[in-house]
């Protein structure tokens, strides 16, 4: 039976709750398929494999999320058959009361089912599995509020696999833009330096080439759009630059939230919006480019002849009309607060207590550039 605080808590925390609790038997799944040595792996194309832990950590997340939220947009990573058997024990319905326990930021009290898109990617870093290099690897729920990334679970399954007998395995970050994001401790990360992670399985010249314009003075390949974000709140990094178009909607949507909730940035390589309303095309065609910091200044200086490979998603004409009205009430807002009766509306700054936060950095977000934009949706 649910919680009291359950039944209580706005559609947004528990649809976080709910994720936090299956990313964690997502987690106990995969290391499971790994102990048994066959992992079934599937060519899907180029460069591009599945495992039987990719099938079965996404049965496990959908099953479980649908169940509980049957009239949410659920988009995962792998194309499975339908009518395929979920195991009972594939079913988690918890709610993780860590979750439950923040209060719901005031922008998100409201928020309908309709509004909510989950994007999940079930294995995160499926190469690296494969070829053993297991703290790549993770589990990501991304959820989209209006097309926009909001809330995110980046749960790494082998998190401490390497540090012996006793040494509890696996950790789950989870964040909420305006709440801030907890799990991790963030250090400063080296000054007088410029570390920037990138793709050790998926690279071509352009991508090179975007990476040394951005002039490192270390280039740090690992796998995982998970675990490249992991690097970069933990401030082991200062930037994440991918450019291509390998990227998908559910490889970006829970890194993008935890990274924003702390106040960084997750863009394409023009620095425009990634959008995640449902009918959005699945592939990131604009690249990625996240830091927590200093964003505009690595948008500045990818060059032209590269930003030219790219295009931006197109936001929906239902993410329009909201923006619409969004700004204005918040215009009406501040009307109210003029004469002493408004509400404070959702602020940048993360406001995470035991969790980790940092202080909002001293740049500009450049987002959606509506001259900039491609065409409509793909399949996916
Ligand atoms: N060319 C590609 N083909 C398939 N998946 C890709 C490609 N490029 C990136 N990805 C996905 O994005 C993630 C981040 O990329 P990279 O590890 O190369 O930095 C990959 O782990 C993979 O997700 P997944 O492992 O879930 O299939
Ligand atoms: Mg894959
Ligand atoms: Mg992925
Ligand atoms: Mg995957």
């Amino acid at each position: 039976m649910a919680s009291p605080t359950a039944k209580m808590s706005p559609l947004i925390m528990r649809v976080l709750a709910a994720s936090v609790s299956v990313s964690y038997r997502a987690g106990t799944i995969i290391r499971d398929i790994m102990k048994t040595g066959d992992l079934g792996i599937v060519e899907k194309g180029k460069n591009d494999l599945q495992t039987e832990a990719d099938r079965a950590a996404q049965r496990c997340i959908v099953a479980s999320l649908h169940k509980q939220f049957p009239k949410v947009a659920i988009f995962g990573e792998e194309s499975l058959d339908p009518s395929d058997k979920i195991p009972d024990n594939y079913v988690v319905t918890e709610l993780a009361e860590d979750v439950l326990n923040h209060t719901c930021p005031e922008i998100y009290k409201n928020i309908t089912d309709d509004e909510i898109v989950i994007w999940v990617d079930p294995l995160d870093g499926t190469a690296e599995f494969t070829q053993g290099l297991l703290d790549h690897v993770t589990v990501l729920i991304g959820i989209a509020v209006n097309g926009e990334a909001k809330g995110g679970i980046i749960y790494q399954p082998y998190y401490n696999y390497q540090s012996g007998p006793g040494t509890p395995m696996g950790r789950c970050i989870w964040g909420l833009v305006g709440l801030g994001s907890y799990g991790f401790t963030r250090e400063v990360p080296p000054t007088n330096q410029n570390l920037i992670t990138t793709t050790r399985s998926h690279s071509d010249w352009i991508v090179t080439e975007a990476v040394n314009a951005c002039e490192p003075t270390e280039i740090v390949r690992v796998g995982g759009a998970g675990h490249k974000v992991l690097l970069l709140i933990e401030g082991k990094v200062h930037a994440y630059v991918f450019a291509s178009k390998g990227c998908k909607k559910w490889d970006t949507c829970a890194p993008e939230a935890v990274l924003c909730a702390i106040g960084g940035s997750l863009t394409d390589m023009l620095g425009n919006q990634i959008l995640y309303h449902s009918a959005v095309q699945r592939r990131n065609a604009g690249g990625v480019l996240a830091t927590v910091q200093n964003h505009n200044w690595y948008v500045e200086r990818i060059p032209p002849e590269i930003k030219e490979n790219f295009v931006s998603d197109t936001p929906s004409e239902d993410m329009l009309k909201h923006k619409q009205q969004a700004s204005t009430s918040a215009a009406a807002d501040e009307v109210d607060s003029s004469t002493g009766a408004g509400d404070s509306s959702l602020s940048s700054t993360s406001k995470g207590d035991s969790g980790s936060s940092v202080d909002p950095p001293e740049f500009d977000k450049t987002k959606t550039n509506p001259d900039n934009v491609s065409a409509g949706p793909a399949k996916m």
